[in-house]
């Protein structure tokens, strides 16, 4: 059960010493932007992930909703861990692979959503390895229309419905973001340390959950709203701003 309190605290500096850190992307670490692949990874956030690499002896993952692959190649980051499709694809540094299956209803769903998009201007399909959104960010007025056909694709075909920001995905059940950080402190580098979770969106708040119930804490990035995160960060800048102060960076 999350916890619904609205943070306001902003996180002390400290809180990354000794700590294992898993990040959310979109909204987090880079500005959303009006398609999914209009978003890139520029030198500051590439120098800025080596840092924390170094300083955190490598105990940072991202955790996002986008195919694991997908943000590898963002980041060029060979030494990175990644876990994608909101917690159901990891790619670990060290080279191992876990992956769910593709759920037997995607194309069928897939079918469906370019079928909508095809008569509605503006809505975009996303087609994911364990999932299929809907983005209406550019057709805000089909967000009805979207939401109820992703509803009734999930029923259909037994996925899990997941909402985001101006967009409404169908994916495989059976993970989320919390499991993942359950599953990444097992790992043996991490098993005594303090997790800390940042993110922005819905998918992101079994992360900060996880967080706390392992002894760390969440980090919420955006407007303060009810959340299981115990800090507040307004906005990238600021998250971009905290991390590299809190890794000794001047600006
Ligand atoms: O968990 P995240 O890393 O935050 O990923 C969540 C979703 O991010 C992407 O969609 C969002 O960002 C787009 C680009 O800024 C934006 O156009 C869209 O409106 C947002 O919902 C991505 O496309 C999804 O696959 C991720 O699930």
């Amino acid at each position: 059960m999350l916890q619904s309190i609205s943070p306001d605290r902003l996180p002390p500096l400290e809180l990354l010493d000794g700590a294992s850190l898993f990040l959310d992307f979109d909204g987090t670490l880079v500005e959303l932007a009006d398609r999914p692949d209009a978003v890139a990874v520029d030198q500051r956030l590439r120098g800025l992930m080596h840092r924390l690499l170094d300083r955190l002896d490598g105990r940072v993952a991202l955790i996002s909703g986008r195919p694991a692959d997908q943000v590898r190649t963002l980041f060029g980051e060979p030494v990175l861990t990644v876990v994608g499709s909101h917690g159901m694809e990891f790619r670990f540094a060290d080279g191992r692979e876990v992956q769910a299956a593709r759920p037997e209803g995607l194309p069928a769903a897939l079918d469906a959503m370019h079928a909508l998009a095809a008569r509605s201007p503006g809505v975009l399909v996303e087609d994911k390895p364990l999932g299929a959104a809907l983005h209406f960010r550019q057709a805000p007025e089909q967000e009805a229309a979207c939401q109820a056909l992703a509803a009734q694709l999930a029923q259909a075909h037994g996925m899990y419905l997941q909402p985001g920001k101006m967009m409404i995905e169908v994916r495989a059940a059976g993970g989320d973001k919390g499991a993942a950080l359950h599953q990444l402190m097992s790992e043996p580098k991490l098993a005594s340390t303090r997790p800390l979770f940042m993110g922005d969106d819905h998918t992101d708040e079994p992360g900060f959950a996880a967080a706390e119930a392992l002894g760390g804490a969440g980090i919420l990035v955006g407007p303060a709203r009810a959340s299981a995160a115990r800090y507040r960060l307004a906005d990238v800048e600021a998250v971009l701003s905290w991390l590299e102060a809190a890794t000794g960076q001047t600006a």
